[in-house]
């Protein structure tokens, strides 16, 4: 079966840039799943991508509709159980389900409720979208890394979809071992988001050599610890990989999912990251104390912005 449906929960930073260029293919319907609040805010305020003008399909989780073939989920973690409930109607037998949030939990909460044979692991790299209200703005998708946890041979939905993402131009890499990609991109998140954040620095300042850089990696280096005691292959190598190969190639002005969520007094995900370091540091007898010490900054600085 070849994805011709597409539903997508949350118009932000990534599902916007995602849900437009999809919706850019002959052959593709694209539906954002929204309740009716956000449907008559969003059909009234309208989106725009680098200041273009973007509409966007609208349905409601009451409307009729057959199955997607696809769902992506592009919401931030406080808003995933609510997501999860949302897309009930449009998940059928042959759904494969997305989620592109950050962390390492999100596939797991998604298969708690649809089970394990509906989710395929994914998380999107080196984008440099950033969100206004309904502003948004990227000077590239990046590449989304998707696949089942062990692709040696392709199945054939992991086939289908990779066909479909590159019909719309999104990068795509399946690699062999997606739970390396996944802590790999863990890593990534707990030094650049959680840096970020506590210093409210754009991503130029972790393209060079300085504090700023130095900060992420001392946090980073704790990820590669965890891993390495579950026996994930991650290394100093692929952390440096990060700032030559990736880093090197965003836009400097550009920020963290996290610190944006700081500079708009949203919630953080913390909950996805230092949270998680710390609980599996004391789960494998792991000192993290750069996580402990990012975890309660970030949790004044949320408790003072209400
Ligand atoms: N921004 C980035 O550069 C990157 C982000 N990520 C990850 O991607 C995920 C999404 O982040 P991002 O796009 O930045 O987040 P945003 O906050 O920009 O977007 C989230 C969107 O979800 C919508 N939403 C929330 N709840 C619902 C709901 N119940 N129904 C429908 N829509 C809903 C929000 O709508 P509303 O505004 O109306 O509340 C908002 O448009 C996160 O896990 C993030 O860590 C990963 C890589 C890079
Ligand atoms: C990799 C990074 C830091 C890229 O923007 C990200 O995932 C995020 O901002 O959440």
């Amino acid at each position: 079966m070849t994805i011709k449906k597409i539903g997508i929960v949350g118009l932000g930073a990534i599902g916007a840039v995602y849900g437009k260029m999809l919706q850019e293919v002959e052959g593709l319907e694209v539906q954002i799943i929204v309740d009716e609040h956000r449907k008559t805010k969003y059909e009234k305020e309208k989106f725009y991508i680098n200041d273009e003008e973007t509409s966007f399909h609208y349905i409601h989780p009451d409307t009729q509709s057959e199955a997607f073939d696809l769902v992506l989920l592009a919401v931030k973690y406080g808003q995933l159980q609510e997501a999860i409930s949302l897309i009930r109607p449009f998940v059928g037998e042959k759904t494969v389900i997305l989620s592109l949030l950050n962390g390492i939990t999100s596939e797991e909460e998604i298969a708690q409720s649809y089970g394990e044979e509906k989710i395929l692991y994914s998380i999107c790299n080196g984008i440099d979208s950033t969100r206004e209200g309904n502003r948004i703005y990227y000077s590239t998708p990046g590449i989304i890394t998707f696949g089942e946890r062990v692709n040696i041979e392709l199945t054939v939905r992991v086939k289908e979809v990779k066909e479909c993402l590159e019909r719309a131009n999104i990068p795509v890499d399946v690699p062999e071992d997606m739970e390396r990609a996944l802590w790999n991109k863990f890593m990534i998140n707990v030094g650049m988001n959680q840096a970020s954040a506590v210093t409210r620095a754009p991503y130029a300042f972790f393209q060079k050599e300085g504090s700023a850089r130095e900060l992420a990696i001392s946090a980073m280096k704790e990820v590669i610890q965890l891993a390495q005691a579950k026996e994930i292959d991650l290394t100093e190598q692929d952390m440096n990989y990060f700032f030559a190969n990736v880093l090197s190639k965003v836009g400097g002005t550009g920020k963290t999912s996290m610190l944006q969520d700081i500079e708009a007094g949203r919630k953080t995900e913390v909950a996805l990251f230092a949270e998680k370091v710390i609980d599996y540091g004391q789960k494998l007898g792991i000192e993290t104390p750069i996580n402990q010490a990012f975890y309660r900054i970030i949790k004044t600085v949320e408790e003072m912005q209400g």
